[in-house]
């Protein structure tokens, strides 16, 4: 069929095919979550309605997406694992990149009222997103591990400075100065000793972030390819995404 004499165009579309082989981890982050968070009430340092809106929407996302095997998140942040075979849309970078970033979107909006019954939205949230990709096992440990220790600094800081500010009556420039050069233990001990908190005591989902995981059935075969393992999602909160938690998954890691 001979196209239109406009059809020319479509060869300024090019291919973006993601690299074959590598696992590919994509990142969501919230868009201007400081301004989306104050507009909506949320609780500081942490709101863990908020944060169940952000695990409902991961969950809604890997349940959509076979391919995903693992996700962490913490504040307004996402990070799905995508296995190193996997095929999605031929493995093209932007198309894989907007479904998944859109559909999440829209999952955090769809689950939104179910975590806030008495907040409507203000304004539609929105997300960003990039894709990483990432050659051997390796990295994709460390780069899990980098999430999560992330989360422990910022949590730890963000837990410290509401602490000075809510409880200490300081203003946000003094709690800033207070925390100026300070180590983590110099942290835990403003806490402890000021206002009686004792950091390790706190919710874990503070401390360490979600992680969602695919996990195998055991003994249970796929309905729809018996050679296959079932899989279940499980949401876990204590967890460290350590060598023992990798080691006891090694379906996460392989082809
Ligand atoms: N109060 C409160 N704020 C939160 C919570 N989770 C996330 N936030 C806010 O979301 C921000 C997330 O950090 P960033 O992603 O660096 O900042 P951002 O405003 O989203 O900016 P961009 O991502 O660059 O668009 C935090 O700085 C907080 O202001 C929460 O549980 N409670
Ligand atoms: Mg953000």
């Amino acid at each position: 069929m001979a196209g239109s004499k406009y059809a020319y165009v479509r060869n300024f579309e090019l291919p973006d095919p993601l690299l074959p082989g590598t696992f590919l981890v994509c990142r969501l982050d919230g868009h201007s979550f400081h301004r989306f968070s104050d507009e909506h009430g949320f609780s500081k340092p942490n709101d863990e309605r908020a944060l169940r809106v952000m695990d409902a929407a991961a969950q809604s996302v890997m349940e959509e997406y076979k391919d995903i095997l693992l996700s962490f998140g913490e504040s307004d942040e996402f990070s799905f694992l995508l296995r190193k075979s996997t095929q999605l849309y031929n493995r093209r970078h932007a198309k894989i990149l907007t479904t998944l970033t859109s559909y999440f979107t829209s999952c955090y909006v769809f689950h939104w009222p179910k975590h806030f019954p008495d907040t409507p939205l203000r304004y539609p949230p929105s997300f960003d997103g990039r894709i990483v990709q990432y050659p051997s096992a390796r990295e994709v440990r460390d780069y899990f591990a980098w999430r999560q220790v992330d989360t422990h600094i910022n949590n730890l800081y963000n837990t410290t400075f509401w602490a000075l500010v809510q409880q200490g009556g300081q203003s946000t420039t003094q709690a800033h100065a207070t925390l100026k050069g300070t180590f983590s233990k110099q942290k835990h001990e403003i806490l402890f000793s000021r206002f009686g908190i004792n950091y390790n005591a706190l919710p874990e989902q503070f401390k360490k972030g979600s992680v969602l995981v695919r996990e195998i059935v055991q003994g249970k075969r796929d309905k729809k390819d018996s050679s296959r393992d079932t899989m279940a999602i499980s949401l876990v909160h204590c967890d460290i995404i350590g060598d023992a938690f990798w080691d006891a998954r090694p379906h996460l890691l392989v082809e």
